[in-house]
């Protein structure tokens, strides 16, 4: 894909579901009793690999254009794949998958891209094996291709070193299948979605949030039955990202995002758009099944620079490819600290998204935990290499929207991922 930079986009548009959400209602529907209803499902490649693992488990999964309609067959309905689990690129498959497969009878095999096998397993493999699971890494190097057996599951209480929604949900999920309750301290609360729609579901699970430090604890109690549910999926945040970005720093914007999931552990980016001196209105907010939702209205702003660190990290992991965009456009130098995470993406975010600033002009160093962007550089047209990371493709492309010249964006398609109608909502705005 090649851009140029653009002048006042303005408009009204939506974003598609939420990818966090699109894939736990697969999930959850087909483990639970009865038919699940998903409206604004996310027709992204990672969620399609959460519905082919679960026809592959004996899930009847029906496809309209409005709607997914998961035939669900309860707690202990699936079957035995009669062939490898094909997770693609996606984490929150394989991880939230192998806790599932964790508390079945029978065999299973899950494997995905180049990607997806070469990030690390040993976050769900060590608490897993902790619960009585059989679990293990086929190349025995901590990633996937993993191969998971029958083993009795028992409760555990689980301090895990990360803020991982994944870890998170991968062990609430085996806590289904075990004989007494499982729980899981975070260092700081990651996105809780499997929290909200677990019991929307009709599990017992519960979260606390200790007063004296950033520390979040939820836990889960056996469970006979889940029942099905009709889920209307927010927009997502992280997609929206993008055109916030985009109104923010293209001059003479404004543009209306509607129906975005404002869930606090996923809004980070609004916070820190605040902090950079953005103009961001929130307008009809309303909670749909716990989530938060609203419209977002965005303009151009003169951005500054800030810092960011902490307990917010988690609540915007996904989108600091984009915030450092943002960051290279606003005066000052923003620091981005506590995001290591960022290395176990689908590429090395730190490093692709400093390769990609220094290349379009912009002084940037990495560190071991994220990046300081000493913003204000104008930024110049260039061939931008994705790595086929989705987000850096997206992200890059609103670079390209400021920057003088043409920028090449390589292997735009790896966009499909998570929002394949990307550059149609732009035409929208034009
Ligand atoms: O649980 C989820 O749906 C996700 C959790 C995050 O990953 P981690 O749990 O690895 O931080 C995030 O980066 C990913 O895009 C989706
Ligand atoms: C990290 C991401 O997803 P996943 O971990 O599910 O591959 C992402 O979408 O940015």
């Amino acid at each position: 894909m090649e851009l140029c930079s653009i002048n006042g986009l303005k408009g009204t548009i939506t974003v598609p579901g939420d990818k966090s959400i699109s894939h736990r209602s697969i999930m959850f529907g087909s483990i639970a009793k009865g038919i699940t209803e998903v409206e604004n499902f996310l027709k992204g490649a990672d969620c399609r690999a959460t519905i082919q693992c679960f026809r592959t488990l004996g899930i009847e999964i029906e496809e309209s254009k409005s709607s997914v309609l998961i035939h669900g067959k309860g707690l202990h309905g699936l079957m035995p794949p009669t062939h490898i689990l094909d997770v693609g690129n996606s984490g929150t498959t394989t991880r939230l998958l192998s806790g599932i497969l964790a508390g079945q009878p029978f065999d299973s095999k899950l494997s995905g891209d180049a990607s997806l096998n070469a990030r690390p397993m040993k976050r769900i493999i060590e608490p897993l094996t902790q619960m009585g699971a059989n679990i293990s890494s086929i190349l025995r190097n901590d990633c996937a291709p993993l191969y998971i057996t029958p083993g009795n599951l028992h409760g555990i209480h689980y301090n895990s070193p990360v803020a991982s929604a994944q870890v998170k949900s991968c062990i609430l999920l085996a806590g289904l299948y075990a004989d007494s309750e499982t729980s899981v301290t975070e260092p700081s609360l990651s996105r809780n979605h499997t929290e909200l729609m677990l019991k929307e579901f009709g599990a017992d699970i519960r979260s606390t949030h200790a007063l004296s430090s950033t520390q979040a604890t939820a836990s889960i109690l056996p469970c006979t039955e889940l029942y099905g549910q009709h889920i209307l999926v927010p927009g997502d945040i992280s997609s929206a990202a993008y055109f916030i970005a985009a109104g923010l720093l293209v001059p003479d914007s404004e543009i209306l995002i509607q129906n975005v999931g404002i869930n606090p552990t996923r809004a980070g980016l609004l916070k820190v758009c605040e902090d950079m001196g953005g103009d961001i209105t929130l307008l009809n907010e309303r909670t749909q099944a716990g989530e938060p939702i609203a419209d977002i209205l965005v303009r151009t702003s003169t951005l500054h620079s800030t810092t960011i660190e902490g307990d917010i990290i988690p609540a915007l992991i996904d989108e600091i490819p984009v915030i450092a965009v943002m960051a290279a456009a606003a005066e000052g130098t923003t620091i981005i600290r506590d995001a290591a995470e960022l290395k176990v993406k689908e590429s090395d975010r730190i490093e692709t998204v400093t390769d990609n600033l220094l290349s379009m002009g912009c002084n940037v160093t990495a560190t071991e935990d994220g990046m300081i962007i000493r913003g204000g550089c104008p930024l110049k047209g260039a061939v931008i290499h994705t790595l086929f990371d989705h987000r850096i493709a997206m992200a890059f492309s609103i670079a390209a929207l400021i920057a003088d010249g043409n920028t090449k964006i390589l292997d735009s398609k790896c966009i499909d991922i998570s929002y394949p109608e990307f550059y149609d909502t732009f035409e929208k705005l034009l």
